[in-house]
């Protein structure tokens, strides 16, 4: 990418942040006019000194001195009194501004397709909603505004100067062209290693992000030294980066110092030549170094404040990365109510679905229909596609071909709020998150009452286990659930499906983590509650296979059988073959 094109790209980059900063836009201009006002103040300073130099200091006559060391000290007052009243004014719009697209991207990654979440690392989306915005606020606080203001002051102060003295006034510029040029070609090589640096630092969260979630495993495993080499590497490879970036601003840095030394240099020989020689008074000396001196700021921050803004270009680009994902699984245009009364008939018609485009076909025609009521087993080999047959039923990914519905009306048609209090899942991984059990098992519907709750953790045969919590419903139980063993959590995930009483109930094998006893007490409560409900329940074990009023065989993407678990026994060796390779007690095969 050219030069040109990059200047456009970053532009472009930092103009779609225009919107979220509209509603603050007068304040916005009200901090710029305020900082304008103080740096003028501060670039008058200058000219009251060489009037006092060239009056009262040159002269010996002081009767005049009261006013030009007055206007000094409010001069002083005013920059730094605007100065506060810029922060204070912007305190509120910039933060609001950051929790605002914080609260777009978390809404955001809540609407986004599983697929999406597949997709990107975790740690990625913690450093955009973190770091990321973060750099975005401190843009707007501070860098635009000074990238405005001190590109303004550094024009003002220049001329100030060339009126001082021409000759003064152009060994400032001779000094500052070249630094403004240095600094922007430092600029562009920092935005790359910039950037580099906030992917990297999103692939550390995500070890960190990962190895915290996994800590089990990892311990299980003796993985724990694997895992810090890789972070290890992770680290030193930022920190290399770092480098890069502290090596280039080292260089920046020392350009900074130099060339307005240099310059500096040249107005004093320049004005004592002009002294000796009559033509310019020690004053407007004075006054124009003065002057150069407080433009440094504005002129040795330019650099760092493009560096600045490209950062937060490329900040805002990866913010943007995610708000630009589509939202595929979303409500339809013109959504159809369910029926009513709803009575969960369930029919997967010629169902076809694949991941992406071009890869391969996971389900090729799926067709099954569960009656209202009725409890149907899905078995099939491993990897044939039940899990993902089953995500299909509350859209968390899309048919490709085909259609699901229920009571006759395309889920698809339906928003995804009626969909989803039609039906409930519980999955193989049952997955709690720090916050009380009440909250856990509310989620399952939002305005669930504790006795709801307690029926539900009473089916789920959780109560118990609940009960001698130390507070009850209020104990906030570890993230994931981490201090509750693998049944208790399992028993909650249940509790959660059921207390919304939904109409279909979809569960992808949630006992597979019960013991021989929790799991037979579990599923004697499912029975209770499955009877007034429509199921389909992924089944690894033929024990769950007992749960059902009939069984669905997946193989090849197809429903290869459908029957009753004693009819598919009695006639389907393909269906005995496959129960034969589940791990089960020898009662429950016949
Ligand atoms: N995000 C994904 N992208 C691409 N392929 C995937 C993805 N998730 C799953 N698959 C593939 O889809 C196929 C079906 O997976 P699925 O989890 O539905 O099978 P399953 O029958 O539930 O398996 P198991 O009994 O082992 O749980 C597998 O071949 C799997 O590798």
């Amino acid at each position: 990418m050219n030069q040109a094109k990059e200047h456009a790209s970053a532009y472009a980059s930092l103009k779609r942040l225009g919107p979220c900063l509209r509603p603050w836009r007068r304040r916005l201009i009200l901090a710029i006019v305020l900082t304008m006002t103080a740096m003028t103040a501060g670039l008058l300073i200058p000219l009251a000194i060489q009037r006092i130099l060239d009056g009262p200091v040159a002269t010996g006559d002081t009767s005049g001195l009261i006013w030009p060391v007055l206007g000094v000290a409010l001069l002083g007052c005013v920059e730094a009194g605007l100065f506060y009243t810029r922060r204070k004014i912007l305190a509120k719009p910039t933060t609001r501004i950051e929790a605002r697209m914080r609260e777009d991207l978390y809404d955001q990654l809540q609407r986004l397709p599983i697929a999406f979440h597949d997709r990107w690392q975790s740690g990625q989306l913690l450093s955009r909603a973190v770091a990321d915005l973060s750099i975005i606020r401190s843009f707007i606080a501070f860098v635009a505004i000074f990238l405005v203001v001190n590109s303004i002051t550094l024009v003002a102060g220049l001329v100030v100067l060339f009126t001082l003295n021409f000759w003064l006034g152009l060994t400032v510029l001779a000094g500052a062209l070249p630094l403004i040029a240095i600094s922007t070609v430092f600029e562009r090589k920092y935005k790359v290693v910039a950037r580099l640096a906030q992917d990297q630092d999103g692939d550390l969260a995500t070890t960190v992000e990962e190895s915290a979630l996994g800590i089990r495993v990892l311990k299980a495993f003796g993985r724990g030294p694997h895992l810090a080499r890789k972070f290890a590497k992770q680290a030193v490879e930022l920190r290399g980066t770092e480098m890069h970036k502290i090596r280039i601003n080292s260089l920046l840095w020392g350009a900074i110092v130099l060339l307005p030394e240099i310059g500096i240099a040249g107005q004093l020989l320049v004005g004592t030549f002009s002294i000796a020689d009559g033509t310019m008074t020690v004053g407007t000396l004075v006054a124009a170094v003065t002057i150069a001196t407080y433009l440094r700021w504005p002129t040795d921050s330019i650099g760092w404040l493009l560096a600045e803004t490209n950062q937060t270009a490329s900040a805002a680009d990866r913010y943007f990365e995610v708000m630009d994902e589509p939202r595929t699984v979303a409500d339809p245009p013109e959504p159809v109510p369910p029926a009513a009364p709803a009575h969960g008939y369930l029919r997967f018609e010629n169902v076809h679905f694949r991941h992406s485009e071009g890869s391969k076909e996971i389900l090729r025609g799926v067709d099954l229909e569960v009656r209202p009521g009725e409890t149907v087993a899905l078995v099939g080999s491993t990897g044939s596609g039940k899990t993902t047959l089953t995500a299909l039923v509350a859209r968390l990914a899309d048919v490709t071909g085909g259609r699901i519905t229920v009571d006759g009306v395309d889920i698809a048609s339906m928003t995804l709020a009626d969909l989803r209090t039609l039906v409930s899942m519980a999955f193989e991984e049952p997955v709690l998150f720090s916050a009380s059990v009440r909250e856990n098992i509310a989620l399952g519907t939002t305005d669930a009452t504790d006795e709801q709750i307690l029926q539900a953790l009473r089916i789920a045969q959780a109560a118990d286990f609940v009960g001698n919590l130390p507070w009850g419903l209020d104990t906030r139980i570890g993230e994931q659930g981490l201090s509750l063993s693998g049944g208790q959590r399992q028993r909650l995930a249940l509790a959660r499906a059921i207390v919304g009483r939904p109409e279909i109930l979809v569960l992808d094998d949630p006992l597979s983590a019960l013991d021989v006893h929790t799991e037979a007490e579990v599923e004697r409560a499912l029975r209770e509650v499955l009877t007034g409900v429509t199921a389909l329940v992924v089944a690894h074990r033929p024990s769950t296979v007992q749960l059902a009023d009939r069984v669905a065989m997946l193989a090849d993407g197809r429903i290869a059988a459908v029957g009753t678990h004693s009819e598919l026994l009695a006639g389907n060796t393909a269906y005995r073959t496959l129960l034969s390779t589940l791990d089960a007690p020898e009662e429950v095969r016949t």
